[in-house]
């Protein structure tokens, strides 16, 4: 059992997982498959005509270490099964899950509860607090899940309070606090006994728009200082934009595409996934590093130098570059030109998809 994680070894992977509702679905999906030679839209097909409900279906893909990846989709696209799945509270019908390299599906009950208790952790749309305890008792209570001692357990509970924005509210009940307080306790909760690994199902979507930008802010700070590894369940497409490193979308069961938040938004697959970013302002969302053409290493230095960075969104380059009618150079972090970019096909690439 690996318990040393090496760098680039993938926080999560998982391989042909298949999640199935129903009856003797271990049996029905081997047979299916077979019959199928692996087709996996034919497989689900088969499946379904049994009354089954293939609710995951042969997906594949690896989580990196420190990376926020954000599953996205329409609702009963499989979501939340997926991420039931990776952290076993659910046992998967056929496929392969490791989390840093430690084959997951066949841990025994006892190292799966360590796991759970020790390296993973879990926030939920709905708290899930423990209403006759404190906020700071509610952040404490895995820790003496975990036999920590009380002056231990207090301490560092106080301190994951802090981290979320709580200094001040440890002696409040659930129902004396917000939904946006609620929340930050249960992300102090699940960081108390500082996870590897972390799964988000819709943390915010209970919350106004107001408290759920705050509080996604406040994420992406606290990621900023901790590098989980992220799994982030969302269905609204501004949240995974904003927050992820990589996103995965799914439909029926199946991810069909994953990648950057500017491939997404500048090279979707399908109509699906076009569908769900065609209202999305691109300028904002993608950056050069998405549309620049690499440079030829003997190329000329060109004329115009209008100092584009790789990190800069299409909005801030276009704005630096409009007035120019020749492709213009993009710099890279050590200021050393790595590329080129038209301004007339920067300007063709924030135009948002007619509706
Ligand atoms: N225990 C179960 N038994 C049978 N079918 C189930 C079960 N759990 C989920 N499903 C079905 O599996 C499919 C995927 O559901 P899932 O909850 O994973 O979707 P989701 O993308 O997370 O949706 P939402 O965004 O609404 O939470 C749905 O068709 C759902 O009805």
């Amino acid at each position: 059992m690996p318990e040393q994680a090496s760098a680039q070894q993938p926080a999560i992977r998982c391989r042909n997982v298949w999640q199935v509702f129903g009856p003797g679905a271990q049996d029905h999906l081997a047979q299916a498959l077979k019959q199928t030679g692996g087709d996996a839209g034919a497989t689900a097909q088969a499946l379904r005509a049994l009354d089954l409900v293939p609710a995951v279906q042969d997906v594949s893909f690896d989580v990196k270490r420190g990376e926020i990846f954000v599953i996205m989709g329409l609702s009963g696209s499989g979501k939340s099964t997926l991420v039931r799945c990776i952290s076993r509270l659910i046992d998967v019908t056929a496929g392969e899950i490791e989390i840093d390299g430690e084959d997951v599906l066949g841990a025994a009950k006892t190292r799966m509860t360590q796991l759970r208790r020790r390296k993973l952790g879990m926030v939920f749309q709905h708290f899930g607090l423990f209403p006759h305890m404190s906020a700071l008792q509610n952040v404490a209570f895995p820790l003496k899940m975990q036999g920590q001692a009380r002056a231990e357990r207090l301490a560092r509970a106080r301190e994951v309070i802090e981290l979320v924005g709580l200094k001040g509210r440890e002696d409040a009940y659930p129902r004396e606090l917000s939904g946006g307080q609620r929340q930050r306790v249960g992300i102090a909760r699940s960081l108390a006994v500082n996870p590897d690994v972390w799964f988000l199902d819709e943390p915010f979507s209970a919350l106004d728009p107001l408290i759920r930008r705050q509080l996604q802010d406040e994420f992406i700070d606290i990621q900023a200082r901790l590098r989980k590894s992220i799994v982030f369940i969302t269905h609204d497409i501004a949240e995974a934009l904003k927050i992820a490193d990589r996103i995965a979308i799914m439909r029926d069961g199946q991810i069909v595409q994953i990648g950057t938040p500017s491939q997404i938004v500048l090279e979707p697959v399908d109509g699906y996934v076009r569908d769900f970013t065609k209202d999305v302002a691109k300028g904002r969302h993608a950056r050069l590093s998405s549309v620049l053409t690499p440079l030829a290493p003997d190329a000329p230095p060109p004329a115009d130098d209008p100092g584009l960075r790789v990190d800069m969104t299409l909005d801030e380059a276009l704005s630096a570059c409009m007035s120019l009618y020749d492709p213009v150079p993009v710099h890279g972090p050590d200021g050393q030109i790595v590329g080129m970019v038209d301004p007339a096909e920067l300007a063709r690439a924030v135009q948002v998809d007619p509706v």
